[in-house]
């Protein structure tokens, strides 16, 4: 089921603005993610395809499920499946009761036999792999445990559109890595649409076809996960997706000065200001011909794939973050107070700070 919404806007009272009228489509089969700051607008554009938000009435937008204009259709009718942060599962019902109650409260006509519901409700437990705890009670279920009977009670009723809202977020990291795949697998094996909100940009950019980066009421740009990271529309995306170094001062004759520290680049002579995301950085013991960029190690992080490094400087009002490789940390001896010179392998600029159409003047050093 595709999903169009076409100038889509929200008020709650006169000055209190939750959405500037948006456009969005949604392929049949696809997964999206709502990724966006606290109070950006992703719950209330969630709640408004759900149908439990009346979208503003001017200016008059329409939301569409496939050919069926549903804007004024009420969310009983809209057929869809939702998963929400606190598992609000019945607590006096078995797991099993908790899945088929959607299937058992259907009008008598609609209702498959009971027969149905029973094999209907043991292939979802056996999908999400609960089936050996279909007679305990949510209570006695872990969190990721009552979040797949979350999934599986709203995929009982075949919804063509399962949207959730931040249906991972009081669970621990491990487990939320574990439901994503759930979610990535349910979602391919069942072909369902789904629209999901987080606020985490890791499980955005991990789990979803396309995510949409909203802030303020607005959709700064929607994309796939490679394409948003790739080719930001604009500052704030860029800044949004990922840890981001900023390098702002003076340029005279293609070399930019902040403090005793010089890069060359080529721009224009005035002001500027140059974003570097941490892997861009290379980190030396001696400045290049093109960059002099003194700094001194606080901080030294050698847990993961890559060793993540912290450096400051007087010249810099923020620290920066730099992550190079095992190696790289070794033969640096990488340590608290070690002084070294980080050599940008690229850097980014914007001409402008947020506005949604603006494509990035991206500059390349190196
Ligand atoms: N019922 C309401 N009454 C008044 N204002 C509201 C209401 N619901 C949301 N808002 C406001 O609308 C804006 C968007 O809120 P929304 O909940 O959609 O944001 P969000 O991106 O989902 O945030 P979060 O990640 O914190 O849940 C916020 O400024 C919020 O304060």
């Amino acid at each position: 089921m595709s999903i169009r919404l076409e100038n889509i806007a929200k008020h709650y009272g006169p000055s209190a603005r939750a959405l500037s009228p948006i456009d969005l489509e949604i392929g049949e089969g696809e997964l999206i993610g709502l990724l966006g700051p606290s109070g950006s607008g992703k719950t209330t554009l969630l709640r408004i395809m759900a149908g439990l938000e009346a979208p503003d009435r001017a200016p008059a937008g329409r939301i569409q499920f496939g050919e069926r204009d549903v804007t004024r259709v009420h969310v009983r009718d809209r057929r869809i499946g939702f998963v929400f942060q606190h598992y609000a599962l019945f607590r006096h019902m078995s797991v099993y009761d908790n899945v088929a109650f959607g299937l058992t409260v259907l009008p008598r006509r609609e209702r498959p036999s009971s027969g149905e519901i029973r094999a209907r409700v043991h292939r979802l437990l056996e999908m999400v792999q609960l089936e050996q705890l279909a007679n305990r009670y949510p209570a006695q279920l872990s969190g990721g445990q009552q979040q797949r009977v979350s999934l599986a009670r709203a995929l009982a009723l075949r919804p063509e559109v399962l949207l959730l809202d931040e249906p991972f977020g009081a669970l621990d990291a491990k487990v939320r890595q574990e439901l994503r795949r759930w979610l990535r697998h349910l979602h391919d094996e069942l072909g369902f649409t789904s629209v999901f909100v987080t606020h985490d940009q890791e499980e955005a950019l991990e789990l979803s076809d396309r995510v949409a980066v909203m802030s303020n009421g607005r959709i700064e740009q929607i994309d796939t996960p490679e394409a948003l990271y790739r080719a930001p529309a604009n500052r704030f995306v860029f800044e949004f997706l990922g840890d981001v170094n900023h390098l702002e001062g003076e340029v005279r004759q293609g070399v930019l000065t902040c403090g005793e520290a010089r890069l060359a680049v080529d721009l224009p002579d005035g002001a500027a200001e140059l974003l570097m995301r941490p892997h861009e950085l290379a980190l030396a013991t001696a400045p290049s011909t093109e960059a002099h960029l003194p700094m001194t190690v606080t901080a030294v992080s050698p847990v993961g794939a890559e060793v993540r490094v912290e450096l400051a400087a007087d010249w810099l009002a923020e620290p920066w973050l730099a992550t190079v490789r095992h190696a790289d940390f070794e033969h640096l001896a990488l340590a608290r107070g070690k002084r070294l010179f980080a050599l940008p392998r690229r850097w980014h600029r914007f001409d402008d700070g947020a506005r949604p159409a603006a494509r990035p003047r991206l500059a390349t050093a190196g």
